[in-house]
C-alpha cells in the first residue's frame, strides 16, 4: 500500500464531501470540508503505520514459529536418544566368559568369569573364526549363549615391555664402575660384536649377566650404555610388573619377550627387578607363588633353549641377590654375576660432574668437597643433587650455579636420604 503524502493533503480540495455522514468516519467536529479532509488523511496515515507495524509483528511471529518448530524437532531427537539410553541401561547384564574349547560350530565349552564351565550355543551373527580358545566372550544371562566377542583391550606384551631401538646413553655417562664396564664389554659387547672370535677359540660366552647392588647405583644405566655401544635394540621389562599386572600371563609374556628380542636382534634383553620372578620358593600353596613359579620356569626354559653365541644378550638386575632361587644362577643361565657398588669418593665427584656438564657452573664449585659430603649417596641421589642445585639457581634467577646452590641441594637431598635410611633394614649387601 502506498504511503499518504502531503501532496494528497494539498489536493484535498478536489474531493466533494457533500452528503457524506462524517460521524461514520469517527469525525465529531463541525469544521469545514477542508478540516474533514485533513482529518481523513491523518486517519489514513495512522492506519497505514499501524498496518506496517502489524506486518512487522507478523514476520517476527513467523520466524519465532520456525524457531520453535526446529526446537521441537531437536527435543524430539533428544527424547528418542534418552529413551534408547534408558532401554540400554535397563537391559540385563551379559556374563563374561573365556572359551576353553570349540567342540563344533554351535557347541562351545566356556568358563564363566565366576568359575563354572558350560557348554553353550553361539548366536548366528558371530563370526566363527573369532571363536578360538582363550577369546573372551559375552553370554546371555538366561540361555548362556554367546552373543558377543569381547575384543582384547590391550596387548599385555606391548605395555609390559619397553623397546628402544637406539639408546643415547654411553659409557661416558657412567661415573666410576670401570671394572663393571669391563665385565660388560667382555660378556655382552664382544659376543655381539665379535661372535667369530669366540667360535674360533672354542668357548661360549656367558648367557646371562646379573647385575646386583643397591637401588640407583647405575645398573640400568650400564645396560643401556652397552646397548648403545653395540647398536643393539634395548628391550626392558620389570619383573614385578610382569607378575602384578598380568596375573596368569607371566609365562606367556616371558615367551613373547624372547620372541620380541629375537625379532629385533641384535638385542639386549634387560630384566629389571629379577627377584620378583626368581625368588626362592617360600610357600608353595599360595596361588600368587605358583604364578611366579610358572613365570620363572618359562624364563629358565627360554634361557636353556637359547644359543649363547646368538645375537641376543640377557642382562638382569636385582637389589636382592640373597633371595634369588639358586636355579637361576646355574651355569648356562645367569653365569656372570657382577656387583655394582655404591660410588666411592672419586666416583661421586665424577657422577656430579657428569650430571652438571651441560650446566652453567660458577668457578667456586668444588666437586671433591661435595663428594666428601655425600658418603651415603647413590648415583641417582647425586643426579638429584645436581638437578636440585640447578633448580635453586633458576629459582633465584642467577646467571650460573654456585657452590652455595650445591651445598644447599646437598643438604636437602642428604637429609631426605638419612630419614629414609633410618626406616630401612640393614645388611642386604653386607
Ligand atoms: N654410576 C653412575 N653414573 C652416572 N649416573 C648414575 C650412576 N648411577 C646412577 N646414576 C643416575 O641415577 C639414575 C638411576 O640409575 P639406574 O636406574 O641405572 O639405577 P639402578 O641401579 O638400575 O636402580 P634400581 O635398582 O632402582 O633399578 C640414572 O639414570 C643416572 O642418572
Amino acid at each position: 500500500m502506498s504511503e499518504t503524502t502531503d501532496s494528497d493533503v494539498n489536493n484535498h480540495e478536489r474531493y466533494d464531501f457533500t452528503g457524506v455522514n462524517k460521524a461514520e468516519f469517527g469525525y465529531a467536529g463541525a469544521g469545514s470540508e477542508e478540516d474533514f479532509s485533513k482529518y481523513l488523511l491523518d486517519r489514513m496515515r495512522q492506519l497505514e503505520s499501524r498496518n506496517s507495524m502489524l506486518k512487522e509483528q507478523c514476520d517476527q511471529m513467523e520466524s519465532e514459529k520456525r524457531f520453535v518448530e526446529s526446537q521441537k524437532l531437536k527435543y524430539e531427537r533428544e527424547v528418542r536418544r534418552l529413551q534408547s539410553e534408558i532401554d540400554r541401561l535397563k537391559t540385563v547384564p551379559l556374563v563374561v566368559a573365556t572359551i576353553m574349547d570349540v567342540i563344533s560350530n554351535d557347541k562351545i565349552l566356556v568358563r564363566s568369569s565366576t568359575g563354572p564351565q558350560f557348554m553353550v550355543n553361539v548366536s548366528q551373527y558371530i563370526d566363527d573364526d573369532s571363536l578360538v580358545p582363550g577369546t573372551k566372550v559375552a553370554l546371555n544371562q538366561q540361555t548362556l549363549a554367546i552373543v558377543d566377542v569381547i575384543p582384547a583391550t590391550e596387548d599385555p606384551t606391548v605395555s609390559a615391555m619397553e623397546v628402544v631401538e637406539a639408546q643415547d646413553v654411553d659409557f661416558n655417562d657412567v661415573g666410576g664402575l670401570d671394572e663393571q664396564i669391563q665385565e660388560l664389554i667382555e660378556s655382552v659387547e664382544l659376543p655381539l660384536l665379535k661372535p667369530d672370535s669366540f667360535a674360533r677359540i672354542g668357548i661360549s660366552p656367558p648367557k646371562g649377566v646379573l647385575l646386583y647392588g643397591e637401588p640407583g647405583t647405575g645398573k640400568t644405566l650400564l645396560a643401556k650404555a652397552v646397548a648403545h655401544r653395540t647398536q643393539a635394540t634395548f628391550v626392558r621389562v620389570v619383573g614385578s610388573e610382569l607378575i602384578q599386572k598380568y596375573i596368569g600371563d607371566g609365562a606367556k609374556l616371558v615367551r613373547d619377550l624372547f620372541d620380541m628380542a629375537r625379532k629385533k636382534s641384535p638385542s639386549i634383553l634387560f630384566i629389571d627387578e629379577l627377584d620378583a620372578i626368581a625368588s626362592r620358593r617360600l610357600n608353595d600353596t599360595n596361588g600368587a607363588d605358583r604364578e611366579v613359579q610358572r613365570t620363572l620356569m618359562q624364563l629358565l626354559a627360554e634361557m636353556d633353549g637359547f644359543d649363547s653365541r646368538g645375537e641376543i644378550r640377557i642382562i638382569a638386575a636385582t637389589n636382592r641377590l640373597d633371595v634369588l632361587d639358586p636355579a637361576i644362577l646355574r651355569p648356562g643361565r645367569f653365569d656372570r654375576v657382577v656387583y655394582v657398588p655404591m660410588p666411592d669418593e672419586e666416583a661421586r665427584a665424577n657422577i656430579l660432574k657428569i650430571h652438571s656438564r651441560y650446566m652453567n657452573l660458577g668457578e667456586d664449585v668444588d666437586f671433591k668437597k661435595l663428594a666428601r659430603m655425600t658418603e651415603t649417596a647413590s648415583g641417582a641421589d647425586l643426579n638429584a643433587i645436581a638437578m636440585e642445585a640447578g633448580m635453586l639457581a633458576v629459582r633465584f634467577d642467577k646467571e650460573s650455579i654456585g657452590m652455595q646452590d650445591f651445598l644447599e641441594s646437598t643438604r636437602k637431598v642428604m637429609s631426605k636420604l638419612e630419614s629414609k635410611q633410618e626406616e630401612l633394614p640393614t645388611g642386604m649387601f653386607g
